[in-house]
Formats: C-alpha cells, structure tokens, sequence
C-alpha cells in the first residue's frame, strides 16, 4: 500500500524485534554520558576550569620538581605580577587583571546566561523548528564595564540590540548596557555592560601634558575608565548644555589642557565672554585678549565682541594668502601661534543681541570664522544652552558636538545628529546631581561615548600657568637662611 492510501484511523502495526544489550555497556554507557555532562559543565565555568587546571599543574610539578622548588617557582611568579602591577598599573590591567576578569565574568556572568537573556529580550530567531541564537565571540573587562562581542543574526541590525539594552542589563545584573558597532565589521555589535558608574565619581584635572596639542588635548573620564581626549588644531567645538550642565568645566578643562601650550606662545586664547566677564575672568591672566561687554562703551555693549570676532577673520585672511598651496593645515609655532576663540554664551553673540549693527558683524564674522577658520589655525569653541537654529543658526559648522544634560529629549538630535539618542545618547536623562557629565563622539565609533569632564575650581583656574610656589625662606636669628 502506497504511503498516501495510510488511513489515520488505520494506524501501521510495526513490530520491532527486539535489541539484546548487555547490563555492563548499559552502565558504561550511561557513565560515558555523565563523564561528557560533568567536563562539559566544566569546560563552561572558567573558575572550575583554571580550579582543575591548577590541582593538575601543581600535582605534577610536585612530582617532577618536588615540593620546595614548585614553591620557589610560584613565589617568583607571584613577586613578578606584584610588582608589575605596583609599578605599571595600566600595562597589568590591559596584560592580565582585564583579561582575566574577561575570562571570569565572560564565562560565569555571560555564557551562562546566554541563551535564556536572548531569548527573553527577543534577539533569537526561529526558523523551520531550530532556534538560532547570536554567538557571543568574546568578553573583555575593564574594572567599570564589560564588552562583550556578539555576532549578530543575519537581518538583525545595532537598532534590535539598542532597542532591548534595558532588558539586557537587567538580565547580567549591570547597571546600564549600551551598544557600539565595530569599526569595519558590519556584523557584530559591541555590548557595554556598566558594572559600576565610574562617573559618579568627581574627575580631577589631568596633568597639562605638552604633546595635548597633537594627539588631543586630555579633558574627560570616559565610562570605561579610559582618558578622552579632544583635539584642538583644525576642529571647531560647540558645547551646549542646560544651566548648571557644567558648560564651564568643560570650557577650563580644554584651557588647563592648553596652559603648556599659552606658556611657550603656540597658542593665544581670545576669550569673549558676554555674561559681563562672570565666568572667564578668573582666567584673564592666560588670554591674549578678553572681550566681556562694556556698558560705558559709546560704540554699544557688544561693539567689542565684533572687534575680537573681525580681528580673528583678520588674521584668517592674512594665513590663507600666505598658505594658499604650501599646505592644507596650518601648523601652530611661536610664530604663527593657534587662535583659540572661546566664547561663553554663544546665543548672546546670535540671537539676543538688541544691537542690530553689533549683531550683523559678528554673525558675519562667525559664519566665516567657522566656515573657514580651522585650516589656517584659527578654532572656535563655544559653548550654548539652546541648541536650536533660531538661536545659533551656524550650529552645523561645529565638526565637535559635546552634548551635555539637555532639558529635552529632541534637543539631542540638534546637537549629535538623528538617532543618537536610540544609539545610547540619553542626555535629557543625565541627573542634576551630576553636572560634567556629557555625551561625545569618539574617533572611529559611530555611537557617542559618556564621559565626565573634570572639575576645575576657581582656585585652580588662578594658580594655572603660575610657576609652584617655593617655600618661602625662614631667617634664623644669628645664623644662616634655612
Ligand atoms: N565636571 C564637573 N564635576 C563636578 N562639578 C561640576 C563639574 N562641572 C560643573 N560642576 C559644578 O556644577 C555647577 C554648575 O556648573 P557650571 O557653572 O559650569 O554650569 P553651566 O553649564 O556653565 O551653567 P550656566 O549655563 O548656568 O552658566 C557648579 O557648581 C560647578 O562647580
């Protein structure tokens, strides 16, 4: 009878003969697949694996080396890695303790769970009866945040994973999880998985470093404990953030980053401040020139704030006649110093001005500053509350956007651009309590990074550039200066 004529009600009567098998391969059998089970759960639980591996090493070496020798050995290791780690910390933690604490946490926090959190957050596929699920590739730690490399299903995008990093975290048990894509792989996707905000914490100013100027000046603590830095020389900087954001620790931060470079005259910092010198006066002593309002300037209040922004296009016009095809990028000397025009609140410069002769020359003068400034050395940096266009209309020709907290969640896709806040940029959600705290983009990473600026007192601000202070001498009565 053919198979389509089978009846359901007629069910096949089969009949299979029966399989002698012996008790003691029954027995084996089943050791065989507890044996299987026990070093599979093994091999899975990093600190089962490195347990055995250790009772294994140590026995044989005990036996090939005897007891006083293995010891002398492990004592020698264990001197080498102290001191390593007391006298390069970094170089330990990029060689062992981040590698190891990867392996751990990659193996009992991770694998673990792995299958059950894609599960649940949605991130599985199931196709004619198999279940597909990402293969996590590789976990790494610093002390703050673990990254875990995933690669994704084929049809997934970075978005899937961004849209369930809440479920994510929750499932690990960390604090926030926010996704990054690889730079030229187009199919993994980066978790960052915070185990404790290292942002919390207040961020001292880092030593003024003289090579800031090439390789970026070092201004903020990123969330994975590592030093962000921002480059000056060709760039424009647009800093917006909503009163008592900490727009001004961000503006001192890139000042104490400067102060080398004003000392031996490769920088000249012309600082405009039209909140009547309220927040950059502290500082005067490092700028070239400071422009703050002057109520009893005949020319109007802000008639100073057009000269500074005119002398800046002034010594832009002079460099592009003298760089016109020797080079793209002018390079900064004592000669030919780098301009750095800051200005505090921008839309004081843009939209408030009752001035309207005042407001036509600076807006002239800015929209050439920032359209053709950066090439011959001279950046602006500014800082604003409101980023929208009625307020700064040349908001687009800043190539450096710090976004720190903002009142609205729309308002961080006028400043970082569409869709960075779905790729992690949550700036409306950043606390009062933490003000510095900001969003930035970072070379070669598509998703803007969270960072924390340090906090530069005003004491601070009076003392840099200042030579240390030598104790003063104490004359001894009848003898010598001590
Ligand atoms: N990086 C930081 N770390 C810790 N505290 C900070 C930091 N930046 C600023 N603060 C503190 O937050 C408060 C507000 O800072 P700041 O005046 O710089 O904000 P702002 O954005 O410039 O505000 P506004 O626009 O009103 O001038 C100050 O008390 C300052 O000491």
């Amino acid at each position: 009878m053919a198979l389509s004529q089978v009846r359901a009600d007629a069910p096949l009567r089969v009949s299979p003969q029966p399989v002698r098998v012996a008790v003691w391969a029954v027995v084996l059998a089943w050791l065989a697949r507890r044996l299987w089970r026990l070093l599979v759960l093994i091999a899975r639980c990093p600190a089962a694996l490195l347990g055995l591996s250790v009772v294994v090493v140590g026995i044989v070496a005990w036996q090939v080396l005897g007891l006083a020798l293995l010891l002398g050995i492990l004592g020698t290791v264990l001197l080498v890695l102290l001191g390593w780690r007391l006298r390069w910390p970094d170089g330990f933690h990029r060689g062992v303790s981040g590698p190891v604490r990867g392996w751990l946490r990659g193996g009992w926090v991770y694998r673990r769970r792995w299958t059950t959190a894609m599960d649940t957050a949605g991130l599985t596929v199931t196709r004619n009866g198999t279940t597909y699920v990402p293969p996590l590739l590789r976990a790494r730690s610093t002390s703050s945040v673990d990254r875990v490399t995933v690669r994704m299903i084929p049809g997934q995008t970075l978005e899937d994973y961004a849209a369930v990093s809440d479920r994510l975290a929750q499932t690990f048990g960390t604090t926030d999880c926010r996704t990054r894509s690889v730079p030229s792989k187009p199919h993994l996707v980066e978790l960052w998985l915070l185990v404790c905000d290292p942002l919390t914490a207040l961020v001292n100013p880092f030593p003024a470093d003289r090579a800031g100027l090439d390789a970026g000046l070092p201004v903020a603590r990123a969330e994975d404990g590592s030093t962000w830095r921002l480059r000056i020389v060709g760039n424009h900087i647009l800093i917006v953030g909503a009163t008592g954001a900490g727009k001004g620790s961000v503006l001192w931060s890139i000042v104490t980053g400067l102060t080398p470079s004003i000392a031996n005259g490769v920088v000249k910092v012309w600082a405009v401040d039209p909140k009547g010198g309220m927040e950059l006066a502290p500082g005067r002593h490092l700028f070239d020139r400071f422009a703050h309002g002057d109520s009893t300037d005949q020319a109007g209040y802000e008639a100073g704030f057009a000269d500074i922004l005119e002398d800046a296009v002034g010594v832009m016009r002079s460099r592009q006649d003298r760089l016109r095809g020797i080079t793209r990028l002018h390079t900064p000397s004592t000669d030919e110093p780098l301009i750095v025009v800051i200005v505090d609140e921008l839309a004081a410069l843009t939209g408030w001005v009752a001035d309207r002769t005042a407001k036509k020359r600076i807006e002239s003068a800015l929209g050439l500053l920032l359209s053709q400034g950066r090439a011959v050395g001279v950046v602006v940096i500014g800082a604003v509350q409101d980023p929208r266009k009625d307020v700064l209309p040349m908001r687009d020709l800043f190539p450096t956007r710090i976004a720190l907290r903002l009142n609205e969640a729309e308002q961080v896709a006028l400043v970082l651009g569409p869709g960075a806040r779905n790729r992690g940029a949550r700036c409306d959600l950043i606390p009062d309590s933490l003000p510095g705290v900001g969003y930035v983009t970072v070379e070669g990473i598509a998703e803007p990074v969270r960072v924390r600026f340090s906090h530069i007192t005003d004491n601070t601000i009076t003392t840099l550039g200042q030579p240390a202070r030598v104790p003063a001498l104490t004359v001894v009565k009848g003898g010598a200066a001590a």
